[in-house]
């Protein structure tokens, strides 16, 4: 018998112990494609009005929770509820409550961005002026007002990214998944969206869950969760999880890896983990030991750089490996 996976909270500060309901909750969830294990016991919450990004490399699981959760496939095993509805249960109700945004195009092309934007409305019942105030509602907060009589065919990758975007929100979702969202979108259309992400949950108390594999997206999340195939291995706020890497990083070249290894162990007790064709330490205080390094193998180390952790760092030291690694490895 496997235990269930925990992975790694960093602890609370007392600020953030507060009562807070979850909106989201998924329990020991695991999902099989035949033979192969695409998520493995994942159990995570996310709060009320809290913008939750689950972070992972291509393949490490994110668009199979992505779509258990906007129920697209059966919970094989595990439990999950979004606004303490269970998504084995209640599907169609969920499906009212939530607005989702696939990494898939869903647009029709031959309809401008508006008429796009008004059938998706009408399946969800909604028509007449509360149709047409969501509708410029929408394209103001995306910028594709000067689009609407476009037709969807004719805009670039990331103007329909906006538009499915909208599409997802004229319900006015109480729960929003986004599957890659900033995928295609430049970086000023990164931002705008950003800035409508964060005034949706502050002000219409929205809760979001995006899934990213861009370190600067997950930056604007409140919590991360991240995910290597299949394993949420950390769990925390960006500061949290930076935190807990343990003092500085450094990595160090040398034509013979193996050889300087062995010697920093030796000399040091501490030993490097080996990561793309580098040498990788975490310590409390890295600039003391960069010198160290320099002045006790002179002849081995060609390079050494030293830098605060990143959120690229968390992953390294979580999984031991780099994440375009991770993603060659899937
Ligand atoms: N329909 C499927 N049949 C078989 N295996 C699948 C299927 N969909 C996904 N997988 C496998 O399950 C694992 C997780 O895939 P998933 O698409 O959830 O990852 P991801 O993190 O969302 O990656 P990406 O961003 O590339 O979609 C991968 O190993 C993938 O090859």
């Amino acid at each position: 018998m496997t235990l269930p996976k925990t992975p790694k909270t960093v602890m609370p500060n007392n600020s953030q112990i507060q009562e807070t309901a979850s909106q989201i909750r998924v329990n020991e969830i695991s999902h099989r494609y035949g033979e192969r294990l695409a998520l493995n016991q994942l159990s995570f919450e996310v709060r009320s009005s809290e913008i939750f990004g689950l972070l992972g490399p291509n393949g490490g699981g994110k668009t199979t929770l992505f779509r258990l959760l906007s129920t697209l496939l059966p919970i094989q095993s595990g439990s999950a509820s979004i606004a303490e509805l269970d998504l084995a249960t209640h599907a169609r109700q969920i499906r009212t409550l939530i607005g989702v945004t696939f990494q898939s195009p869903s647009l029709d092309g031959k309809l401008t961005v508006q008429e796009n934007l008004k059938h998706q409305a009408h399946l969800y019942g909604i028509s007449g002026a509360l149709m047409r105030e969501r509708i410029q509602s929408a394209l103001q907060h995306l910028g594709l007002t000067d689009r609407k009589h476009d037709l969807a065919e004719s805009l670039s990758g990331g103007l329909k990214r906006r538009v499915e975007i909208a599409k997802g929100l004229l319900h006015s979702p109480q729960v929003l998944l986004l599957d890659e969202p900033s995928t295609g979108l430049d970086p000023g259309a990164r931002h705008d969206l950003w800035k409508y992400l964060k005034q949706l949950q502050h002000e219409e108390s929205v809760t979001i869950l995006i899934t990213t594999h861009l370190m600067e997206e997950a930056e604007h999340c409140d919590r991360l969760g991240i995910l290597h195939q299949g394993e949420l291995v950390a769990l925390g706020t960006p500061d949290e999880l930076r935190a807990s890497v343990g003092g500085d990083c450094l990595t160090i070249h040398s034509d013979d890896l193996e050889q300087l290894s062995q010697q920093i162990s030796a000399k040091f007790g501490v030993t490097p983990q080996t990561v793309n064709h580098s040498l990788r330490l975490e310590h409390p205080r890295g600039h003391e030991l960069l010198k160290d390094l320099i002045d006790a193998f002179p002849e081995l180390v060609t390079s050494v750089s030293l830098g605060k952790p990143t959120l690229e760092d968390v992953f390294i030291h979580e999984t031991g490996h780099q994440f375009w690694q991770a993603e060659e490895l899937v």
